[in-house]
């Protein structure tokens, strides 16, 4: 089976309950968006998808194969998370050839957002090009999901689109979790969308819910998905 299949999954922070029995799945060529207020628990969803943070309870599969450790799941599935992971001292070409395998690597070094950062170290470059330079890595790599933690943060237009066109791009081959504050953006590109709240994970198959919810603002929602602003 091409899924990722998250079940059962049960996480408190100091007696706070943050995710309660969530449920999930996401296909190969499939876009999740994942949308959620500020501390609702998206970035730990993530992390305990990714095998980075424990949790109470957890089922995580992928192609058939039961996820149990962060060992299991790195070849599997890929997380961008929100703070930069890549080493500050290396220089971006030597970045990608350690990151990606030989036949991927052409691609990005040939990119003409990439090409003229080639020869700097990670820690000058500006906060947009560290971001799209992690996110193009994923979305190279091998893995079959990808998991992205807010990559339209810090951003510019253009480079938003490239993002957006890159993950499109990319959807044949890869599953993908997306999670960002750009609420439209994760709209527009997301197959389906999923809202957390209260713990709980809800679908939501007509935006007005993201008013019932509280997501959203009636004011809000009018502006930008009815242009009455
Ligand atoms: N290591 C931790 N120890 C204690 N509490 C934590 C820890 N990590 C996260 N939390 C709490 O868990 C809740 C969920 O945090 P999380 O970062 O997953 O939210 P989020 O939906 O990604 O938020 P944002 O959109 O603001 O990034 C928050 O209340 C946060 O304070």
């Amino acid at each position: 089976m091409k899924d990722l299949h998250v079940d059962s999954i049960r996480k408190c922070y100091h007696d706070k309950l943050i995710l309660s029995d969530i449920f999930l799945s996401c296909r190969k060529g499939e876009i999740v968006g994942l949308l959620g207020r500020n501390g609702s628990g998206k970035s730990t969803l993530l992390k305990i998808i990714f095998g980075i943070e424990d949790a109470e309870n957890k089922f995580v599969r992928v192609q058939g194969k039961v996820l149990k450790s962060f060992a299991d799941s790195r070849k599997l599935i890929n997380y961008l998370p929100q703070d930069n992971f890549l080493p500050k001292n290396i220089k971006v070409r030597n970045i990608i050839n350690l990151f990606l395998p030989q036949g991927k690597r052409k691609h990005l070094l040939q990119n003409v957002f990439i090409k003229p950062l080639l020869q700097k170290k990670f820690h000058v470059l500006s906060g947009g090009e560290k971001r799209i330079l992690e996110i193009l890595l994923l979305l190279n790599s091998k893995a079959d999901f990808v998991l992205l933690d807010e990559p339209f943060n810090g951003v510019s237009p253009i480079l938003r689109d490239l993002i957006i066109k890159n993950i499109k791009d990319e959807k044949s081959n890869k599953g993908f979790i997306v999670t960002d504050h750009d609420y439209e953006n994760v709209i527009t590109i997301a197959d389906r969308i999923l809202l957390l709240k209260d713990a709980s994970l809800k679908e939501i198959k007509d935006k007005r819910e993201l008013i019932k919810y509280g997501y959203l603002s009636k004011t809000t929602y009018k502006t930008v998905f009815l242009n009455l602003g």
